[in-house]
């Protein structure tokens, strides 16, 4: 029996009912603070609508000519293929009936029934004893809200942190959306959303977001940070300058994925719903064309991948960054890591100084080194839970795999999922090769799948999305480029096929689900090597009685291993199969290339070329670069040896410069007539001045009357979020960057004046 006292309890039985979500009774609402903070019951799911929605037709293109797409192999109809040729000769060789059809491969139908697992009292101690020690642990991390509580800070630490954040008071607590003061769109769509609470995120940054401060927060996944962010900003966009010259995208959320910034995207939209802010997604795996098309328009809000959104910056001519008041950066951890490194510092280039910045992740570092990165400004600290915990519905289980049983891995995942879990379940792989060969394990033993990785075009990615989603695969076979953000509904279980390279990701993986209040179920395997993370894992679990230590019946496994061993030969053939039809594909694609280059020489030529901040060869140098580290973890990035040669880039003076700037900088240093400073401000001064005024940023400041004046003359432009009030806030804010405005252009006159007389 497992005891209640046991910190990690070992299951004795299959029963996966207490984790598959349950409905709700008014109850259990009230009694549960949880549960009155996130609605189990609401989902905006991940789709590609979003992306249908302003991009029609358009999935799937690249930014190149169409002509040149190449179809994709569908791996299914292979799969197909093949299970029918196993069927027919088994059936040849007598070893199955007619009934059995679509059945091979599975053990025998008594072995599906739930099995009583035995336990294993010398492996349950093992563990068992380890979270002895790690329970007193958790209690000590739970007082620190670092980002890194196992290493100590130091006093030195401490005292950089105390001079970089910000220790304004911000204790107001809002339990409810109508204290917050907002806009009546926006608490009319909250009510269709089905957000009657705010959850802790939600309740400490929309109050902060509204005063136009900096921002680092960090809550547990699935906590509703996406609206944390996204409600101050459409509420500070309503107040707005309106017109078609003040027209200007004020707002950017940077997010490490194209899923997740389509999904950031719907919820966007919905809460904007009643207003006429104008959204734009830029991502990679869509046209530039109708990307640059929706951008010359100067949507309010851009959500976009670092990648494609530079692309637009630097190759884009209409599209700035200008007049950005609000940066937000989801997953901000990931964005910040080296692997991010040279595309953030290149994006923040691009941004005015003046910004509001808002990082937020559930594994968020409050590492002041880090952050420095950033240029914020005097941020607020939000940290509402235990820095890095899990989910509290979320079990933890853990299966030991022995050294030298490695090689089974396949088999024990088969079991469990056979036995088990059998719809709603992601499973995790380190590699996108692994990921794709147990997909078509899984496609030839007759299981529904799906795969999700970078491996994939955007319209497959988005196919399997969407067939998850909607409950046609019951399994999602992907690798961590899933494992941040995503909120699919229906995810009853995560596996672990391998544990991940740090605690960071593994929180993100299992974090896919027990979301928004609900229950799930997280499954490891865990080898000799993971024994430090698992340690980790544990440690850092929300609850005491939620991690448990699964042992499986060693015939099971062995059943399983057997009938895999016979599947070798098959997987083999689908995968050389699916490699050739691919070769045949591209050859295809190249021919069609060629004859495209051949019709359209003349055009193709005379496009301008796009230009990238780094050369070839420094991109495909930081390609290597964040490949390593991001396979190395963010813990291991300290221990990823970057040489001096990779890390020191020789950069010649006009490298990354568009042909258009490398002309100009020629023409200026050619030019020696000693006025180039003036004619640079000048040109800086005058493309100030065009600038739309900023959106309000409520603080109090001293009233003067002229301004309150002013203020009354714009009525509605400005108002003070903090107290309610209607005011000129925005209305003065707006008139510190008209009156630079006023005096640039004095000062181009000026410039201009003495060159005259010179
Ligand atoms: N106030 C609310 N009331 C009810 N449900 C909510 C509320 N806010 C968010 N949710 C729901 O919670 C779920 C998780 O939200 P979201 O994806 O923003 O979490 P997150 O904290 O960003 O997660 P992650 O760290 O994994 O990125 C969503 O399904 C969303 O609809």
């Amino acid at each position: 029996m497992a005891s209640n006292n046991d910190f990690v309890m070992t299951i004795e039985s299959d029963d996966e009912g207490s984790i598959v979500p349950r409905k709700t009774t008014k109850s259990q609402v009230n009694a549960d603070p949880d549960f009155a903070q996130l609605n189990p019951e609401f989902s905006f799911g991940i789709s590609d609508d979003a992306i249908a929605a302003i991009f029609p037709g358009d999935i799937g293109s690249s930014s190149g000519s169409s002509l040149t797409k190449l179809e994709p192999v569908s791996i299914d109809d292979i799969i197909s293929r093949r299970r029918l040729k196993i069927t027919k000769r088994r059936k040849r060789q007598g070893s199955i009936s007619d009934e059995d059809d679509g059945e091979e491969g599975q053990p025998p139908s008594s072995d599906i029934e739930e099995d009583p697992l035995a336990t294993d009292e010398e492996s349950d101690e093992e563990i068992g004893s380890e979270s002895e020690a790690d329970k007193e642990n958790v209690s000590l991390d739970n007082e620190s809200s670092s980002s890194d509580s196992s290493d100590e800070e130091t006093q030195a630490e401490k005292d950089r942190k105390a001079v970089f954040f910000s220790n304004a008071e911000h204790s107001e607590v809002h339990s409810s959306f109508l204290t917050m003061n907002l806009s009546r769109p926006i608490t009319k769509a909250l009510t269709s959303m089905g957000f009657n609470t705010p959850t802790p995120i939600q309740a400490a940054t929309i109050p902060v977001g509204l005063m136009g401060k900096d921002v680092v927060g960090n809550a547990v996944t699935g906590s509703g940070k996406t609206a944390a962010f996204i409600i101050p900003m459409i509420e500070r966009l309503l107040y707005r300058e309106r017109g078609r010259r003040a027209a200007a995208t004020r707002c950017l959320i940077l997010v490490p994925t194209r899923e997740l910034a389509a999904q950031c995207f719907e919820v966007g939209t919905k809460l904007a719903a009643h207003t006429d802010i104008q959204f734009c997604l830029v991502v990679g795996g869509l046209s530039s064309k109708t990307q640059e098309a929706a951008l010359r328009n100067r949507p309010d809000i851009v959500i976009a991948t670092p990648g494609r959104l530079i692309d637009h910056i630097r190759n884009s001519p209409s599209f700035t960054l200008d007049a950005l008041d609000i940066l937000v950066l989801d997953e901000a951890d990931r964005m910040l890591s080296e692997g991010f490194h040279d595309e953030l510092t290149e994006i923040i280039k691009s941004c005015p100084s003046s910004r509001q910045s808002m990082l937020f992740s559930a594994t968020m570092t409050d590492s002041v080194d880090e952050l420095v990165k950033m240029s914020l400004n005097k941020p607020v600290r939000l940290f509402v839970d235990p820095s890095r915990v899990t989910a509290k519905g979320l079990v933890q289980e853990f299966i030991r795999v022995r050294g030298g049983k490695e090689e089974d891995r396949p088999a024990i995942l088969v079991t469990i999922c056979k036995k088990l879990f059998r719809s709603g379940v992601i499973v995790f792989f380190r590699s996108k090769r692994l990921a794709h060969q147990m997909r078509v394990v899984f496609g030839l033993l007759g299981m529904s799948c799906e795969e999700l990785h970078g491996d994939l075009t955007q319209e497959q990615r988005l196919k399997a999305l969407r067939a998850f989603r909607d409950g046609q695969a019951d399994y999602l076979m992907a690798t961590d480029l899933v494992s941040r953000g995503l909120d699919i509904k229906g995810v009853n279980t995560v596996i672990n096929y391998d544990m991940p390279n740090d605690l960071a990701q593994y929180l993100h993986r299992v974090g896919r689900t027990a979301r928004a209040g609900r229950k799930g179920r997280s499954v490891s395997l865990v080898g000799e090597a993971d024994r430090k993370l698992l340690k980790a894992a544990v440690k850092h679990s929300s609850g005491v009685d939620s991690v448990r230590h699964r042992v499986l019946s060693a015939e099971d496994v062995a059943k399983w291993v057997q009938e895999l061993d016979g599947l070798k030969g098959e997987v083999a053939d689908i995968l050389k199969e699916e490699k050739e039809e691919k070769q045949l594909r591209q050859a295809e694609m190249e021919l069609k290339k060629g004859q495209n280059m051949i019709e359209h020489e003349e055009e193709i030529y005379s496009r301008p070329a796009r230009t990238w901040f780094q050369s070839t060869k420094d991109k495909a140098k930081s390609a290597v670069l964040s490949k390593k580290v991001h396979e190395a973890g963010s813990d291991g990035l300290a221990k990823t040896k970057i040489t001096p040669d990779e890390n020191k880039r020789k950069r010649d003076k006009y490298a990354g410069l568009s042909r258009r700037a490398k002309r100009r900088k020629v023409a200026m240093e050619e030019d020696n007539g000693g006025d180039n400073k003036a004619i640079g401000a000048a040109v800086r001064a005058a493309k100030k001045a065009a600038r739309p005024a900023k959106i309000g940023e409520p603080e109090r400041r001293p009233k003067r009357s002229r301004d309150i004046k002013k203020a009354k003359a714009k009525s509605g432009l400005g108002r003070d979020f903090t107290s309610g009030q209607e005011m000129g806030q925005s209305a003065r804010r707006e008139g510190v960057r008209a009156k630079k405005g006023v005096q640039s252009r004095l000062n181009i006159k000026n410039d201009s004046k003495r060159r005259t007389r010179r």
